[in-house]
């Protein structure tokens, strides 16, 4: 297989689908996008209007209205890039709780679905870029000559996750591994791989061997 000019990567909640898009990216110089972020920044810019999220109609209209961004980094606090809602940057706002209970509802709404997947659908078709979401294999970039679905156990999901959040964060594995069934639950209709997919089931696996995994898979398919 010659280098892919888009790579998606699709899979549930903390399969590891962020680490892996961004370390492929970097080692491919391409551009990461992170379609979850889009989802996020909406929700949480709902949940400041005060936006009931059981109404599909204004987060509708809002989806058209939000001017949502990811940019490189602007600061060196551990981000992997800016996010900026009209211009706020709102980064790390969109990992809140709140937004983590919200964003697979407001996800759900076909109308909301549309003009995000329409704006990710801009970045794809830019090229040399690694789209790492739910759907970004299956409805995003149907056309990508490489797509990924990672999967790993909810047990190790759940692992992962309680150990990455430490001090104030930090929150009961149980608790953790609920949160992320009720995700994955909320996500079931946009949460299947590709025809065409390679799956990755990665308990066990380190991220570098995943790009190693990853890199021969492309080189052995040429
Ligand atoms: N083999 C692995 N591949 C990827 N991530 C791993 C792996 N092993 C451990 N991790 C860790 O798992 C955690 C979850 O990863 P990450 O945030 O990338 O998941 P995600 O699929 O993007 O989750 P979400 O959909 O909730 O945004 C991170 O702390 C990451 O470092
Ligand atoms: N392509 C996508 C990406 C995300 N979602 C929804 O957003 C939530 C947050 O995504 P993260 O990857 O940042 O965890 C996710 O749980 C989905 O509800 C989506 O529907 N499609």
């Amino acid at each position: 297989m010659q280098q892919p000019l888009v790579i998606t990567i699709d899979g549930p909640a903390g399969a590891g689908k962020s680490t892996l898009g961004a370390l492929l990216a970097e080692r491919l110089g391409y551009l990461y996008f992170d379609t979850g972020v889009m989802y996020r920044a909406l929700t949480l810019v709902a949940l400041q209007a005060g936006l009931d999220l059981t109404q599909p109609e204004p987060l509708e209209a809002l989806a058209q209205q939000v001017l949502i961004e990811v940019v490189p980094p602007t600061q060196s606090d551990g981000r992997q890039y800016t996010v900026l809602t009209d211009g706020q940057d709102v980064t790390w706002a969109i990992r809140s709780p709140e937004v983590e209970r919200g964003v697979s509802l407001v996800a759900r709404y076909p109308a909301v679905r549309r003009e995000l997947i329409r704006q990710q659908q801009q970045i794809g078709l830019r090229g040399h870029v690694v789209l790492v979401g739910r759907d970004a294999g299956t409805v995003v970039m149907p056309d990508a000559p490489l797509k990924i679905y990672l999967e790993a156990s909810l047990d190790e999901r759940a692992r992962r996750r309680t150990q990455e959040r430490s001090g104030d964060e930090a929150q009961p594995l149980e608790d953790v591994r609920s949160a992320i069934a009720r995700r994955d639950s909320l996500d079931a209709h946009v949460l299947r791989p590709a025809p065409d997919a390679v799956i990755l089931q990665n308990d066990g696996l380190t991220p570098e061997d995943e790009v190693a995994w990853i890199m021969d898979y492309i080189a052995r398919h040429g």
